[in-house]
């Protein structure tokens, strides 16, 4: 179990988490590997999003990419949160363009009982392509990561991409019984999915909750939070960083840290002094670059940039980050550019 061990253990990222001084605001962007980079493109040819995901030379290659190219302080692990359950033998496909589809979605209790578990033996492919990666990233921290349980349970239940998540909703509040036990199984796969991860040597996670922010405040407290938490609480590990991010979680930002984060991730609809007042003084902040400012003219790009190094200063510690991922058609020359700025502001 190496997680707090190795030179990547004292880096700028697993540090900045912890709120400890920094030589410079450490920077990575999520979806950095992806079809923003030619190199990327031409990997994936020819092989399915959740083949790639399994195979742990295409994973190693494909997570090293934006290292290379970027010079950014993290890698993050290339993979879905939907891979725990396509393991777990759910029958899902990503479809390019669209996203996740699943073929059977969830409509009733009887499913609910029927979804299968995720048997962590399953998952030698992941420890194989996280210990590769540690070895090769060095001084740089790999970030493992694992899809919430809400976040999951709404592409189960809707059966794919939604905007609503209306059935989701529905399923919530007229089954709250099989609900718990939904999100109480995706708390078990997500935290095993994040050991494996933590053992093989990542240095920090990230519990992706992207679509949290489509429920109210009492809600997500009352029906979602606690299986966070039990994700965090599953993975015991309580000396890894933990970041927690959901996209429109401007309501929600007071409760995201208290699932048992070190970080709370934001989107760029909330200035990081405000999301600093929200969250509290316990935590560390990451984000919050509007992906699309990254489609701008450069001097937008900059100002933005400045501006956010700035109202990072107001929290414990600032993960620079975009407020969600890089958009496919972004130039990887401006995420480049984007990792020199921040490290040439924020160098002590
Ligand atoms: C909601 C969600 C998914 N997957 C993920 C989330 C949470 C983050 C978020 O809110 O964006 C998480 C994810 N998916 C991927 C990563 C890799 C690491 C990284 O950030 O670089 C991560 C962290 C690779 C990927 N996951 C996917 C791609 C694109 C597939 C491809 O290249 O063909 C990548 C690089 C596919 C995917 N998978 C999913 C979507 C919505 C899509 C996009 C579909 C499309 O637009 O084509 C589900």
């Amino acid at each position: 179990m190496g997680t707090a061990a190795g030179p990547a253990a004292d880096s700028d990222l697993v540090r900045a988490t912890r709120g400890l001084p920094v030589s410079r605001t450490p920077v990575w962007f999520m979806r950095q590997a992806g079809r923003s980079l030619p190199e990327y493109r031409a990997l994936r040819e020819g092989t399915a999003m959740l083949q790639a995901c399994q195979d742990p030379d295409l994973v190693t290659e494909i997570t090293m990419q934006p290292v290379r190219r970027h010079g950014v302080d993290a890698a993050i692990l290339f993979s879905d949160i939907v891979l725990p359950l396509v393991v777990a033998g759910v029958d899902i496909e990503i479809k390019p363009g669209v996203g996740p589809v699943i073929a059977s979605p969830i409509r009733t209790v009887a499913d609910v009982d029927a979804l299968p578990a995720l048997e962590p033996d399953r998952l030698d492919f992941l420890a194989t392509a996280v210990r590769r990666l540690v070895a090769e990233l060095g001084a740089t921290p790999l970030i493992g990561f694992a899809g919430a349980p809400f976040t999951l349970a709404t592409y189960l239940i809707e059966g794919g991409p939604s905007k609503e998540h209306a059935r989701t909703k529905a399923f919530m509040y007229a089954e709250p019984a099989a609900w718990q036990r939904l999100l109480e199984r995706l708390a078990v796969s997500a935290a095993t999915f994040l050991r494996v991860q933590v053992d093989a040597g990542a240095s920090a996670v990230q519990l992706f909750d992207s679509w949290a922010g489509v429920l109210s405040a009492a809600d997500y407290a009352g029906r979602v939070l606690p299986h966070s938490r039990a994700v965090f609480d599953g993975l015991a590990r309580p000396e890894v960083p933990k970041v927690h991010f959901g996209v429109g979680t401007g309501e929600l930002l007071p409760l995201i840290g208290d699932a048992g984060a070190d970080v709370v991730g934001v989107d760029w609809r909330v200035p990081l002094d405000e999301a600093a007042r929200r969250v509290g003084p316990g935590y560390s902040l990451q984000g919050n670059l509007d992906p699309a400012v990254l489609l701008a003219d450069r001097e937008t790009v900059d100002r933005e940039v400045r501006r956010i190094v700035e109202q990072g200063k107001a929290a414990r510690g600032h993960v620079f980050n975009l407020g969600h991922g890089v958009l496919p058609d972004t130039d990887p020359g401006v995420l480049t550019h984007v990792v020199e700025l921040v490290h040439e502001l924020t160098a002590r």
